[in-house]
């Protein structure tokens, strides 16, 4: 699936964002090792902190489902440029990326930036550390 492609089902998944609080949706689609599409949207709580991202909505889903490698995630806010995962998620990424997994972080203009977990998250905690 092409990157617009990709970008296109994260504005659908945006869609279902559950979003009382903050009023804004975000939306994630990622294509997996075997090339499944996820959906992901950002889910809220009146106890704030139990939010969770879209990103590691779709990023769960796609786990939970046995498909525990992320190919490509595109990533879509209503943000003034491309929009910027938390740090979270950006950990969360990097636990089922590899330095070939494409991020595609975008807004609703149609702003684009793609990139990898290295730049987003330089020196990210992994199992690497465990030893
Ligand atoms: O990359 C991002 C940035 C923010 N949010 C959500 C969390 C919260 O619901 C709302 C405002 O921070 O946006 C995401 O889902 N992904
Ligand atoms: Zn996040």
């Amino acid at each position: 699936m092409e990157t617009k492609a990709l970008v296109e089902k994260a504005i659908e998944a945006r869609q279902k964002a559950y979003v009382p609080y903050s009023k804004f949706q975000v939306g994630a689609a990622l294509l997996t090792g075997d090339d499944s599409l996820f959906l992901g949207c950002n889910i809220e709580n009146a106890s704030f902190g139990m939010t969770n991202c879209a990103e590691r909505t779709a990023i769960f889903k796609a786990v939970s489902e046995g498909q525990q490698k992320i190919k490509a995630i595109a990533v879509v806010g209503d943000t003034e440029g491309p929009i910027s995962p938390c740090g979270a998620c950006r950990q969360v990424i990097a636990e089922f990326c590899d330095e070939n997994t494409k991020i595609i972080l975008s807004n609703l203009k149609g702003d684009t930036k793609e990139t990898s977990i290295h730049e987003l998250l330089p020196g990210f905690f992994s199992s690497k550390d465990l030893a």
